[in-house]
């Protein structure tokens, strides 16, 4: 009971998806797969978006076992290569007529200092620019079929962050742990920036603090291993860290807060950085120019 009252935070909406199509990327394992799992005991065709398919399709059977739901796909992405994300996309837009979720759920943290196949910084690679592309390649689609919805799953982190422009791939000074928060604020940064621009169209975008969850994304750090192990009754499972993303996915009567960030099923402070237009304004553009996108999308 403690346990359950300390994870906080629940998604009670009863919303049932059938007919409806759903993107879940890094559905694989972690908060993720538990998305997914629920979307599809929801009764949507969910589209598992991972990057290695072996783990994929694992998991693809295990959530069509425990929900019934056949739907459930498996297709290949790789946010650290811009030609796996257009590959996604172009496959997706060929197979599906509508899109109604897209959730990018994907991340990585406290990587050792690498580059994407694009020679993006990793974190910002993935975490930001990544799902940045993948949202743009499938805006289309998602205006078709509104009302739609775009989660961005941030972090509580995003506080610590700061978008460096003159260091956005960390050539100049670089921290595992400050790239992943930098990339955390640049998910809630583009959110809101996201709905501004779409504002007066039925799509709608939220960012989401998903709690501190036991997943596999502390895999590069002994020490956060050591705390989720001594404070392991703190920490919530990847199914109590999943529900902040399924209410901005399914709850009805949210659109109205487009661009905002969700924690525990509630609207959530974010940074001043996270709050500034002009920061927003200019990661996009800069964004548009490192993905050779226009910008004006
Ligand atoms: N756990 C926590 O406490 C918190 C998590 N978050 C956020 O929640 C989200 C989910 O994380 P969580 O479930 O905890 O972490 P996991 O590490 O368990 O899951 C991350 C998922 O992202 C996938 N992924 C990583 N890199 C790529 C890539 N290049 N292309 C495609 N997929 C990729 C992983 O695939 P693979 O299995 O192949 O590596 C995995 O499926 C992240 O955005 C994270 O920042 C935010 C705050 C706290
Ligand atoms: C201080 C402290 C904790 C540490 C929390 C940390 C270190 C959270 C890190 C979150 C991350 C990495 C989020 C990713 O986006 C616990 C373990 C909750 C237990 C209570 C005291």
């Amino acid at each position: 009971k403690i346990r359950k009252m300390l994870s906080c935070g629940v998604c009670t909406s009863n919303v049932q998806l059938s007919g409806k199509v759903a993107i879940v990327t890094g559905a694989n394992t972690g908060i993720g797969k538990e998305t997914a799992k629920d979307l599809a005991r929801r009764g949507a065709r969910v589209y598992l978006a991972c990057r290695d398919m072996q783990k994929g399709e694992l998991v693809a059977s295990e959530i069509q076992a425990t929900t019934g739901n056949s739907q459930v796909l498996v297709r290949k992405l790789d946010l650290a290569d811009t030609k796996s994300i257009r590959a996604f996309a172009e496959g997706f837009l060929a197979e599906e007529k509508y899109l109604h979720i897209l959730i990018n759920n994907a991340g990585v943290m406290m990587c050792p200092y690498s580059k994407t196949a694009d020679g993006f910084e990793m974190h910002f690679g993935v975490n930001h620019l990544g799902h940045f592309l993948l949202t743009h390649l499938l805006l289309e689609k998602l205006k078709e079929s509104g009302p739609s919805r775009v989660v961005n799953v941030s972090s509580l982190a995003h506080h610590l962050g700061r978008i460096h422009f003159h260091n956005l791939h960390g050539e100049k000074f670089y921290s595992g742990g400050l790239a992943y928060c930098h990339s955390k604020l640049a998910n809630i940064l583009f959110t809101k920036e996201l709905a501004r621009r779409l504002k007066g169209s039925r799509v709608t975008t939220y960012s989401v603090h998903p709690g501190t969850v036991h997943s596999e994304l502390i895999r590069h750090s002994t020490a956060l291993k050591w705390l989720w192990q001594l404070f392991f009754f703190f920490i919530k499972t990847p199914q109590q860290g999943a529900q902040t993303s399924l209410y901005c996915a399914v709850t009805e009567g949210i659109e109205g807060l487009s661009g905002s960030h969700f924690s525990d099923c509630q609207l959530a402070w974010v940074s001043s950085q996270a709050g500034n237009e002009t920061i927003a304004r200019r990661l996009w553009d800069v964004s548009c120019d490192l993905l050779g996108l226009p910008m004006d999308w």
